[in-house]
């Protein structure tokens, strides 16, 4: 985390351009890993936090790695989370292992309607000690709350898992927006804590902040049904071919008409054919080479 803008935090519409040099529109940034397998609702995670907004219809998988920024404001600091989406797809995990030395916190999501996903959790937890830092926060959510009729892992199995493990536990719903926020906000708030931990100050818990503040299914209407946001569908990728040099500004462009990240549909093929996906495969091999530059400068001496 920095208390300064970061260095590759320039691709969104919070650009801090906007403000004078000396004035950014933030005090820290944070960068932020979604987490867990493939159709456990990463994507629409992001997209309800970010646009307050679900995208239904057909599942597309995501290829490679994405972010976005947001900038809340916790207890008077303004916090900018820098946040990853990455593909749940095995094939891909070789790409977002690159991603986590220098995240801050991981939200972890397995789908509460999906047995092999939950189960899959100790080995994310493994990847994770390691691939993240030591003192990474790490956040377990079982998402898709919303549908109760198909559940098959029971909140408290969540619970236990997550004080297994240590870590902060809730169910959320990417679809109704319940515990979305609160997840984020719990971060920045623990992300805040550390970055100004003064001896006086309260120590912050961020295990006791998320269990007092969480909603559970069945607490209130606004947690069961999607509340009165968007729907829009995943976004038509009718982006003209870009040309053989990529601009950050151009790149910038694509993933605001492209949603959040280059997807494609779930396929066994290594990558999306030209057919069912705009891009070409080349063109998504190329996405990668550009995400991943700045991650690398950031990293330099
Ligand atoms: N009912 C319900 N459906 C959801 C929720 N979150 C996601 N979905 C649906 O689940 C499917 C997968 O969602 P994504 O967000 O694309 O999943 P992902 O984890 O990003 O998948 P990868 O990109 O392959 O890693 C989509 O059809 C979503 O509409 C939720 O909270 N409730």
């Amino acid at each position: 985390m920095t208390g300064t803008p970061g260095a590759a935090a320039t691709r969104d519409g919070e650009a801090p351009e906007r403000s004078p040099p000396c004035s950014p529109s933030y005090d820290l940034t944070g960068k932020v890993m979604l987490l867990g397998d493939s159709g456990v609702g990463k994507t629409c995670f992001l997209i309800q936090f970010k646009d307050g907004a679900f995208l239904s219809g057909t599942f597309i998988a995501t290829v490679g790695i994405d972010f976005r920024n947001k900038v809340v404001t916790v207890d008077g600091v303004r916090v900018k989370l820098q946040i990853w989406d990455t593909a749940g797809q095995e094939r891909f995990r070789s790409v977002t292992h690159a991603y986590y030395r220098d995240a801050q916190a991981l939200l972890l999501l397995y789908d509460i309607t999906n047995k092999s996903s939950f189960d899959n959790i100790r080995a994310w937890l493994t990847e994770i000690h390691e691939y993240a830092q030591r003192d990474v926060v790490i956040m377990l959510l079982g998402n898709k709350a919303d549908v109760s009729s198909e559940r098959v892992i029971r909140s408290e199995d969540g619970e236990m898992l997550a004080r297994e493990y240590g870590v902060p536990f809730m169910e959320t719903s990417a679809k109704t927006g319940m515990n979305v926020e609160l997840a984020f906000l719990a971060i920045a708030k623990e992300l805040k804590y550390r970055a100004g931990r003064q001896a006086e100050e309260p120590s912050f818990q961020i295990r006791d902040y998320v269990e007092s503040q969480k909603k559970r299914p069945g607490c209130c209407p606004s947690c069961d049904s999607p509340g009165p946001g968007r729907q829009p569908q995943r976004p038509t990728r009718t982006q003209p071919a870009p040309s053989d040099l990529i601009s950050s500004e151009r790149l910038s462009q694509w993933g605001e008409s492209w949603g959040t990240q280059c997807t494609a549909p779930r396929s066994s093929r290594p990558y999306p054919s030209a057919r069912s996906f705009s891009a070409s495969p080349g063109r998504v091999k190329y996405l990668y080479v550009i995400l991943m530059i700045p991650n690398d400068i950031e990293r330099a001496p």
